[in-house]
């Protein structure tokens, strides 16, 4: 796999990654912040009920004694006032703890103060009540004057309560819009960014095919060659086999250019580097090194072999139909072969040096044949 594709991979993981993981969190963001919120001032709203239900107790219960004056009615009335009074403490605390508005409670809330100013008198008339019928009359009125008071505060807090959890859930339905729309946008800043990741590093891949590539045979390039010669000699080092290196160069290219002009000239060099990159194995480098010259490194490849295919090379250009060519009947190429072997020492100018001179052998002797330097 290319660097830039296992980037773009690892680029679009790390995406789906976030994407997965932010999405995850806003969805639980949104499913508990309105249940959690919700549940809050339920148990508040249910303290407010038991509150109701305690101020129905005491009117049914002072009937009951009023009715009945026995010791157990009087003893279950009594208890029920002590309910009022730890239910009012739990009442002002539920209020501070939720922060609701004490300018909406304050009135209400001060109340209590009223209800607490009668509980002892009440407390000390439902003592009596059982061996005191003269004092029932109070008691009733009383009675009816606590409930009454404390049915008002319940009811009034049961509005403010009911108000505020609905503000509550639509603050929290503001705020889970808020959160999934940053989430959005963090999802959408972070895609442009790894597509302008993706986008640069792209144009770095291709700036660096460039600076190695031959733009007009799309070949590698000198460049490439010397550093692709660098690595197989190495190799060939530490494997002990011989490594052969061709300069191929075409006859009278200046004749083609000066006749036919030098549009003619470039369609044969392309030509002539597309035909030799079909003759080539996989594991040579053909790489265009100059005007109208091309070298060929042939990695593991012995004297004999090396003359072999480039003998097999000279041929098939001679015999390439060109028919763009109208300044000579064809066009053939020479061919200068050197061959390193690691026991001797293999060095790239040496080698590279070897095959010049082979080249300049061939011109010499003629153009259109391959000479060959052990
Ligand atoms: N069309 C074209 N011509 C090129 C290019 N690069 C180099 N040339 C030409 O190739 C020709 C090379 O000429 P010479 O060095 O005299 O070699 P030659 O005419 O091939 O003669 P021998 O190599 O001695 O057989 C020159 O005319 C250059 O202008 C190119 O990219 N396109």
């Amino acid at each position: 796999m290319n660097p830039r594709r296992r980037l773009r991979y690892t680029l679009a993981a790390a995406f789906a990654l976030l994407v997965t993981a932010l999405g995850t969190a806003s969805w639980l963001f949104v499913d508990n912040a309105g249940r959690y919120i919700g549940a809050d001032y339920t148990a508040f709203a249910s303290n407010l009920v038991r509150g109701q239900h305690e101020t129905s107790l005491l009117r049914y219960q002072t009937e009951t004694l009023l009715a009945h004056p026995r010791p157990e009615h009087r003893e279950q009335l009594l208890s029920t006032l002590a309910v009022i009074r730890s239910r009012e403490h739990t009442t002002r605390h539920g209020l501070e703890q939720r922060e609701l508005d004490p300018d909406a409670y304050g009135p209400v809330v001060a109340e209590f103060d009223d209800v607490n100013a009668r509980l002892p008198r009440l407390e000390s008339l439902v003592d009596r009540a059982v061996d005191h019928p003269e004092v029932h009359e109070e008691l009733d009125m009383l009675a009816m004057e606590v409930e009454d008071t404390l049915a008002f505060i319940y009811s009034q807090l049961h509005q403010i309560n009911h108000a505020a959890a609905a503000e509550q859930r639509r603050m929290t339905r503001w705020l889970s819009i808020a959160v999934v729309t940053l989430g959005v946008l963090v999802l959408a800043i972070i895609g442009v960014l790894l597509w302008t990741i993706d986008k640069v590093v792209g144009q770095k891949t291709a700036l660096e095919r460039l600076t190695v590539t031959d733009s007009l045979t799309g070949l590698p390039n000198r460049r490439a060659m010397v550093q692709r010669m660098e690595q197989t000699l190495s190799l060939a080092q530490r494997n002990g086999r011989p490594v052969s290196l061709a300069l191929i160069d075409a006859d009278h290219f200046k004749t083609i250019n000066d006749q036919d002009g030098h549009p003619v000239g470039d369609a044969v060099l392309r030509a002539l580097a597309q035909h030799l990159g079909q003759q080539v194995r996989q594991t040579d480098l053909l790489a265009r090194i100059g005007g109208e010259e091309f070298g060929l490194l042939m990695p593991e490849t012995d004297e004999h072999g090396a003359h072999e295919l480039c003998e097999r090379l000279r041929d098939s250009v001679e015999s390439l139909p060109l028919p763009v060519i109208r300044s000579g009947p064809t066009l053939t190429v020479s061919i200068g072969v050197a061959t390193g072997h690691p026991d001797r020492g293999i060095n790239f100018n040496t080698l590279y040096l070897k095959a010049d001179q082979a080249l300049y052998a061939a011109k010499h002797a003629g153009r259109n044949r391959v000479v060959s330097q052990p």
